[in-house]
């Protein structure tokens, strides 16, 4: 143990003390908390099946950042580097695009053995596994649409792709003792005004109801769907809106999926969230950075990070909410990527957890507002940074940008020899 890393910890869990803070039990608790890392990080979303098919579904890499993953075993082997560089125990985040086979199957033929080998690795790891269908990158989505499409052919097509995809994550949930949560993100949409906005909509629910016709108990599978504003070429309508999400969700008993950057510019999903659960169950997140648009830059610790990170921890919402992140950016190491922006979600939810919840609740009772404001940025300079030190080092992770030496020796010595 760091002796400076040690003394600093008890200064500042006495200056939390005194606000009722205690910080031990607070670490206790972040512990507990899984954040679902996505593989697609690892790749520029590329994926192991149809390789040849560019990245379609209107979302964009951009950046040629040497040594991406190109086989499962890269990809797991970088994902273990990037989890031994976070504190925790978390989850990996698959779609359907990376299943590991040899076989030529197409998605309406995946069956949960393309992905034994992510299972077995799971078991190792002592990790719990995500789902996602894949519906893009594929010639069946080339004109945008799959589950609402007018073509019956191709909306079955989609819809066995994600019946199927279901029973992945069964099977992902019953061999891992812990619930998957599968999540639908269907990027159909027109890039110009449509003159038909309800028809594609009526599909889109019928396929959906379709899918989850098959019951799958929620000990093994838990159902998200992600609306979303717009995409590269759907820029005038996506199908699958918030409103459209949210009336399906509240009456299916469905989990919505609150994308960071699925939204217009000024609006936030931190704001969403406490709405949201009154009427549902239980909550999926895409923690994302949308620069000017939804350009899943890698997440930050920013301000609407902080407001999503306080939400969940205020509202006593994180037993109820899954995390997940979802950023690829092509431009920076990819196992660096993965470790700043979970790091940085988790660094979050401890702020969060170090903040006088109790006390401004009265405050704001009271409407004493000016005390309020000035014990909120008070907190602003209280030291998490020296509960974040002594948690990294407890997990035994390594503190601070000592991460980065390792990924930097990692660079040298596996990635930038593929
Ligand atoms: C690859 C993911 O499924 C995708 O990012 C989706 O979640 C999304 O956010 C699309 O914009
Ligand atoms: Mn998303």
């Amino acid at each position: 143990m760091d002796q400076t890393i040690l003394s600093s910890y008890a200064e500042a869990k006495k200056l939390y003390a005194k606000h009722g803070i205690q910080t031990d039990k607070v670490l206790e608790k972040l512990s507990r908390i899984k954040v679902s890392l996505h593989c697609w990080q690892g790749d520029d979303v590329q994926g192991f099946l149809r390789k040849d098919k560019a990245l379609s579904g209107g979302i964009a890499v951009t950046g040629n950042y040497p040594g991406r993953a190109e086989t499962p075993e890269q990809l797991r082997q970088d994902m273990e580097k990037a989890l031994s560089l976070i504190p925790g125990s978390h989850k990996v985040n698959l779609h359907a695009i990376y299943a590991d086979t040899e076989e030529d199957v197409d998605l309406d033929r995946l069956e949960p053995r393309h992905f034994s080998n992510w299972v077995d690795w799971a078991k190792e790891q002592g990790i719990g596994l995500d789902f996602n269908p894949t519906l893009f990158s594929h010639p069946k989505a080339e004109d945008g649409f799959t589950l609402s499409h007018p073509d019956e052919d191709i909306r079955q097509f989609w819809i066995r792709h994600c019946r199927s995809s279901r029973r992945i994550a069964e099977y992902f949930g019953k061999e891992l003792g812990q619930p998957c949560v599968t999540n639908h993100w269907i990027p159909d949409g027109y890039k110009d005004t449509p003159v038909d906005r309800l028809s594609p909509r009526i599909r889109l629910k019928e396929s959906l109801d379709e899918i989850f016709k098959d019951e799958i108990s929620e000990a093994y599978n838990i159902d998200a769907v992600e609306s979303k504003l717009f995409g590269i070429g759907s820029e005038s309508y996506v199908v699958g809106s918030h409103e459209f999400y949210l009336g399906y969700t509240v009456s299916r008993g469905k989990a919505v999926c609150l994308d960071a950057g699925h939204f217009h510019p000024t609006e936030v999903i931190s704001s969403k969230i406490s709405s949201v659960l009154m009427f549902t169950n239980r909550l999926l997140l895409h923690v994302s950075r949308p620069v000017r648009w939804d350009s899943d830059h890698v997440v930050t610790m920013d301000d609407e990070l902080m407001e999503i990170a306080r939400e969940l921890v205020r509202g006593n919402l994180l037993d109820r909410t899954h995390i997940g992140l979802d950023f690829f950016d092509g431009s920076i190491n990819h196992v660096a990527a993965w470790v700043i922006g979970t790091r940085n979600t988790i660094k979050a939810l401890l702020r969060a957890m170090l903040e006088p919840v109790d006390s401004l609740r009265k405050l704001e009772e009271k409407r004493d507002f000016t005390s309020r404001l000035a014990l909120v940025e008070e907190f602003k300079s209280y030291p998490f940074g020296a509960v974040w030190d002594y948690y990294c080092q407890i997990q035994g992770v390594p503190v601070r940008e000592q991460w980065l030496d390792e990924v930097k020796k990692y660079e040298q010595d596996i990635l930038l020899k593929r």
